[in-house]
């Protein structure tokens, strides 16, 4: 049974990926000002740390306000939904909505609207994807959204995809930034062109889809040796977009730097898991957008490689140091590829740890359940994130 803590602690674990994932994406430097603040070497009290990136979540998330009119804080649309998968659009489109976005669509094929719509009242279904024209159908609605979240139970029919394509060509065109899951990484695999340079891209694969995604792009099997370089390189292959690689540690990267998430997460391992992050970081990428560098004291850049976590590793080698990191020197200054296995201390002589995301407990409904309950609760008791975070 998800607790209040453990609900809180669960969606404030997500959000700590989904900032960081949009911070990468979003700003330069020096968001290391910020996570100087919230993190230390010091023996790490997992409440004590969850407490400082709590404080690193809150900086994004938008207060409520009655000046503030419905939609202001978060308008976001699932692209995705076949006859086959109709849980992950719903599982993506709720999170945001549980996050606190105001309005939550989801474009899906017709077969899969009534499915869906029966899910759930507070989503805004349209039956749009396998139309002739979907492209249109959904452009139509683009102006009116802050971000998308393309691919959770998409499905691989080519027409679907066709139109997919389509639509993220659409998005690009107006500046919004897409979350790009599930098969909606199955496309990018196969045309990595049309995410190619687009920074306001942040990619969620899970094992198997970073590896057909690696494998695509750098012609070339994953090197297991080098998570930390794998992500990095295919992050600079795609024109330094946001890649998060999901697993038991998170490996976030955006080409400069890169950031592993190893907080122990649940152990269950059930479908859906992903679409529920992926949901959650398609408001936070709006928000920390919306929040400006201001609040996130401008981003990462000077960020050193930082292993996050229980377990400090050793750090990224050049190949040349008998490491197993990027082939080329960096050109990134940011990147200090230690000689030694040891992680460099980080400005500061803190080595920084990163308490962040327990999988969200597995979506079964009563759990699930509770856990939307209690944020919705929340919601209308005032408080929105925040609340569920405390
Ligand atoms: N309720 C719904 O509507 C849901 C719908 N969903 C939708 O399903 C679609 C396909 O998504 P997906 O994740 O099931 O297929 P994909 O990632 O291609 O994996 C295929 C195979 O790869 C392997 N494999 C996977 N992980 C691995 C690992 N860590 N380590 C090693 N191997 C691993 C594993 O093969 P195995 O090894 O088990 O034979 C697995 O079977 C997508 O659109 C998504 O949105 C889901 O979101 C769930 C909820
Ligand atoms: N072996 C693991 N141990 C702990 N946490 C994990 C492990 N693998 C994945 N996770 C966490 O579970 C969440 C979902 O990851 P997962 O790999 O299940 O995504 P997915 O396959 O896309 O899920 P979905 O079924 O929704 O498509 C992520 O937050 C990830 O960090
Ligand atoms: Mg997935």
């Amino acid at each position: 049974m998800v607790t209040r803590a453990g609900a809180g602690a669960a969606v404030a674990a997500t959000a700590v990926v989904a900032l960081l994932s949009a911070a990468l994406a979003l700003y330069g430097p020096p968001l290391d000002a910020v996570l100087g603040r919230a993190f230390s070497l010091r023996k790490v009290h997992s409440v004590k740390d969850m407490e400082n990136t709590l404080q690193l979540v809150r900086n994004i998330i938008p207060p409520l306000s009655s000046t503030k009119h419905k939609g202001q804080d978060g308008r976001i649309g699932v692209v995705g939904g076949c006859q086959e998968y109709t849980g992950a659009p719903y599982f993506a489109a709720i999170s945001a909505l549980k996050v606190g976005a105001d309005l939550s669509h989801v474009f899906c094929a017709s077969a899969a609207a009534p499915v869906i719509k029966a899910y759930s009242p507070e989503l805004i279904v349209h039956p749009v994807l396998d139309s002739p024209s979907a492209v249109q159908e959904v452009e139509k609605w683009l102006p009116r959204l802050h971000a998308l979240v393309i691919g959770p139970g998409l499905g691989r029919d080519d027409a679907l995809l066709r139109n997919v394509q389509g639509i993220l060509e659409a998005s690009k065109a107006r500046d919004i930034p897409v979350v790009i899951d599930a098969d909606g990484l199955w496309l990018v695999a196969q045309q990595p062109a049309l995410i190619q340079g687009y920074q306001k891209a942040v990619l969620t694969p899970n094992h198997m889809e970073f590896s057909r995604l690696y494998d695509a792009v750098l012609r070339g099997p994953v090197d297991s040796d080098d998570h930390h370089g794998s992500v990095l390189r295919l992050s600079r292959a795609l024109g330094n977009v946001t890649v998060v690689q999901k697993g038991e540690r998170d490996i976030l990267s955006n080409g400069q730097q890169v950031l592993v998430c190893s907080q122990e997460g649940s152990s269950r391992r059930c479908g859906g898991q992903g679409d529920l992050l992926s949901g959650a970081l398609g408001v936070l990428v709006h928000w920390a957008l919306l929040a400006g560098p201001e609040k996130t004291n401008g981003g990462m850049s000077d960020l050193k490689l930082t292993i996050w976590g229980p377990k400090i590793e050793t750090g990224v080698q050049t190949r040349a140091q008998g490491g197993c990191g990027p082939t080329t020197t960096p050109t990134s200054p940011h990147l200090p590829l230690s000689p030694s296995p040891q992680v460099q201390p980080s400005p500061g002589g803190c080595i920084r740890r990163l308490l962040s995301h327990q999988a969200v407990q597995p979506p079964s409904l009563p759990e699930a359940r509770s856990l939307h309950h209690h944020l919705r609760h929340d919601r209308r008791g005032g408080g929105r994130l925040q609340q569920a975070l405390r």
